[in-house]
């Protein structure tokens, strides 16, 4: 259970919601809208007394106890030490003990395994977004926040992606995203936000409806035969 109640900064205005522990949430808007901003107030890197998480105020909760809670999955990957491998980044990706049959498993099922020797720094942006996602299946966290995971992935990665996203591998998950296709296919509830406030919160069939989309994108998407199309 995750709540946020009448949130305000300089970026968020009179921001509140709730998701229930069974419900997965992807947040649209266009850019600079504050779905970052959200991002990081949700998971305590920007500070509030606003946010509850499982019944209990984040800022009260210890970190050990936070990093159990939620785990915030940066558009960028960025790491200060520039010899580390993909494999050390995954082994230190576990909160507690290390689990090496689990990352030998996630290496496998992601196709890193003629790059777990490399270091990080040389991956390409796609690859390192594919460790990330690795990283946080290995964290297991009650909550991921996924931020701009698929942005540079290929289709077929991108496919990829979009199962382990569909399946059990993660608890609950929370997708920003400017893929609108991803966000379809993906069924979860939807959150859009504009200008900071939250313009739209509710079920995936409300809002890719052509009415909605008409209301937030005007006439640059469109939903035909069930498919979005996008009108350049
Ligand atoms: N630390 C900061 N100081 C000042 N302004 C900021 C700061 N962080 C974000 N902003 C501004 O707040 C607004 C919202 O930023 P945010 O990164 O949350 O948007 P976003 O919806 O995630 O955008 P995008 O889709 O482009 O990633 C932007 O106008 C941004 O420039």
């Amino acid at each position: 259970m995750l709540e946020i109640n009448n949130f305000n900064n300089f970026i968020l205005k009179e921001v509140s919601f709730s998701l229930k522990s069974d419900e997965n949430l992807v947040i649209l808007g266009e850019n600079g809208a504050g779905k970052s901003t959200l991002a990081k107030v949700l998971c305590g890197l920007i500070s509030s007394s606003k946010v509850k998480l499982f019944n209990e105020d984040l800022n009260n909760l210890s970190e050990l106890k936070r990093a159990k809670y939620i785990n915030y999955i940066p558009p960028k990957f960025s790491i200060f030490d520039e010899y580390i491998t993909l494999k050390e980044f995954l082994e230190l990706s576990c909160i507690q003990s290390v689990n090496n049959k689990k990352i030998e498993e996630l290496i496998k099922l992601l196709n890193l395994k003629k790059l777990q020797n490399r270091s990080c720094m040389d991956l390409s942006s796609g690859e390192k977004q594919l460790l990330l996602l690795a990283s946080s299946i290995l964290h297991n966290a009650n909550i991921t926040i996924f931020d701009e995971l698929t942005a540079n992935l290929d289709i077929s990665r991108l496919k990829e992606v979009f199962e382990i996203l569909n399946s059990d591998l993660l608890k609950q998950k929370i997708v920003i995203t400017h893929n609108l296709d991803l966000a379809y296919a993906l069924k979860f509830k939807v959150l859009f936000l504009k200008e900071g406030k939250i313009e739209f919160f509710g079920f995936h069939e409300e809002f890719f409806s052509n009415e909605v989309l008409k209301k937030f994108y005007n006439n640059s998407i469109l939903k035909v035969n069930n498919h979005l199309v996008v009108n350049l």
